[in-house]
């Protein structure tokens, strides 16, 4: 497919230093430019394995990744290194993955000089500057240290740091799962927003159908790390063809009337 940016052909991805614990066996996966895909599955179904591997965070056992048309299974992190600003990822925890001695503005604007996507400090300051407004947070924010955030404010420096990179591709790993509803549902249209101003590629992992439904294009169900079902959001929820969707989908108690950010 001439869009396709990021793709995993017959994936196999194993732990242990025997390589012994076998947790992906034969994943296909394609996601174009722009699109939101998103992956489920119970726990322990291999989803977050399944996004590191994408990101080549874990090595692959056997199978290929390819993106934006290289082939990057087995490239070097001396090679992976000017792919890994196009590539970003948003945690489920923003408080582990941002530097606690850090402001905001720190975390924000070292990346872009360090990575030569600003020519100076004050270039730097006006991109975390803008960045840090269009995630809805008030400029102050970039004086304030992680911990004086509260999760939802975090999240959105979490978004931040990721989209100031302008990657291509960003995996969400459970992004919203320590959230109250009201934040989640924020959080996940400015996600989606972003996803379309910027033409961005996202992967969004969650074992929560409702949050997938609201932001994504299409879905890839997997169960024991194997593709159970796919196809376009739709479909996949209106008429589940795999039982173990279907269970999924019932596990689910869905409010009635559906909240305005669920509907599509
Ligand atoms: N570093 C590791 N070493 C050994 N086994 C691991 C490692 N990381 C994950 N696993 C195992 O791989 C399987 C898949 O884990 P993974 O985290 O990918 O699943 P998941 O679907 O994201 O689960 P969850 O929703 O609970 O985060 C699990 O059985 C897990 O115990």
């Amino acid at each position: 497919m001439a869009d396709t940016l990021l793709s995993a052909s017959n994936i196999e991805v194993a732990y242990g230093a025997a390589r012994n614990i076998k947790v992906l066996h034969g994943v296909d996966l394609t996601i174009a430019k722009g699109e939101t895909l998103g992956i489920v599955g119970e726990s322990g179904s291999g989803k977050t394995t399944l996004g590191r591997a994408l990101l080549r965070l874990v090595d692959v056992t056997n199978g290929t990744v390819t993106f934006d048309g290289m082939d990057i299974t087995r490239l070097g992190e001396t090679a992976m290194r000017p792919l890994r600003r196009r590539m970003q990822m948003i945690f489920q925890d923003p408080m582990s993955s941002l530097n606690p001695r850090h402001s905001i503005r720190q975390i924000l604007t070292g990346p872009l000089l360090l990575h030569g996507l600003a020519t100076d400090r004050r270039d730097a300051e006006r991109q975390a500057s803008k960045v840090i407004e269009r995630v809805g947070l008030p400029l102050t924010t970039l004086n304030r240290n992680p911990h004086e955030l509260s999760g939802g404010q975090r999240q959105r420096v979490g978004i931040a740091r990721a989209v100031v990179m302008r990657p291509d591709f960003v995996l969400a790993d459970e992004v919203v799962s320590g959230l109250d509803v009201s934040t989640q549902a924020q959080v996940l249209s400015l996600i989606g927003e972003l996803g379309r101003e910027m033409g961005l590629a996202v992967a969004f992992i969650s074992h929560d159908l409702s949050v997938i439904r609201a932001i994504c294009d299409r879905v890839m169900v997997l169960q024991g790390g194997k593709i159970a079902e796919e196809g376009p959001c739709g479909s996949v929820f209106e008429a589940p063809r795999s039982d173990y969707t279907r269970a999924l989908l019932d596990a689910i108690p869905l409010p009635d009337p559906m909240p305005g950010w669920l509907e599509r």
